[in-house]
């Protein structure tokens, strides 16, 4: 039986969408060097009222309206998809560490920690597909349009591979030992809205058999360990 108090929270790490060849079907976790924290973490806890509060190094450059805020929008998303609507409300906490339009994935991050402290909360309400479902749902309407390559690799770690199998939505990649990923981020913020605003949208044959080669390439030389010819 849920108890108001209770609570739940989770982290929810920085990545890397496009990895590669990858251009929305491949994206990285990303873990620091010296094992800190890079993300976003979530606490959550069932209350009299619904409450969202930011908190953490970048709690300035979340939006001041609770509504805009896509930690909120995970949550209204979360409590309309549940059948039992009798569950207490719920007080939140946006731990925001990573900076807002920097390519890190930190709009994915909100969302991850956000769903995966509310399942937890609510007793693991939902599958891993359903989370993803979700996730994906919010980032397309942050972004313009639908990709997982951020919260995929958020929610499961690792390197991921985006399946159009709606049974198995995404595919764990092997990542060699040896990589390691630098990082570099602008000092200003770049929407990805704007960003594949300016995207063509159709591609030429050519340019689509290249690509679907290069990236054919890319994954079966990660299966076949060869680090050196994948990169
Ligand atoms: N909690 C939140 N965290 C991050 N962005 C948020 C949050 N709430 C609302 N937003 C809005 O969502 C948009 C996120 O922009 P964008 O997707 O470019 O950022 P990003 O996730 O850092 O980038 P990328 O996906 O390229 O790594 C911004 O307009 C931002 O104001
Ligand atoms: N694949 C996404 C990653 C950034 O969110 C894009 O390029 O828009």
């Amino acid at each position: 039986m849920s108890q108001i108090g209770q609570r739940a929270s989770a982290f929810a790490p920085a990545s890397s969408g496009n990895v590669s060849v990858g251009f929305d079907l491949l994206g990285a976790a990303l873990l620091r060097i010296d094992g800190g924290e890079l993300g976003d973490r979530v606490n959550v806890e069932f209350a009299e009222q619904d409450e969202l509060k930011n908190s953490g190094e970048y709690a300035h450059v979340c939006p001041d309206d609770a509504e805009q805020n896509l930690a909120w929008q995970a949550y209204r998303l979360f409590r309309s998809k549940l059948a039992n609507e009798s569950f207490p409300k719920v007080k939140m906490e946006l731990v925001k560490s990573l900076p807002v339009g920097s390519g890190l994935g930190s709009s994915a991050c909100s969302v991850v920690a956000s769903l995966t402290a509310l399942n937890r909360l609510f007793g693991h309400y939902f599958s891993d597909n359903d989370m993803l479902l979700m996730m994906g749902e919010i980032e397309a309407a942050a972004s313009g349009d639908l990709h997982y390559d951020n919260v995929a690799p958020s929610y499961f770690g690792g390197l991921q591979l985006m399946s159009p199998s709606t049974d198995e939505p995404v595919l764990d990649l092997p990542i060699p030992d040896q990589w390691y990923v630098v990082v570099a981020f602008p000092s200003f913020a770049f929407p990805t809205k704007q960003a594949r605003e300016v995207l063509p949208k159709q591609y030429d044959k050519h340019d689509v058999i290249a690509n679907a080669q290069n990236l054919s390439v890319f994954i079966t030389q990660l299966f076949k360990g060869q680090q050196v010819k994948a990169a």
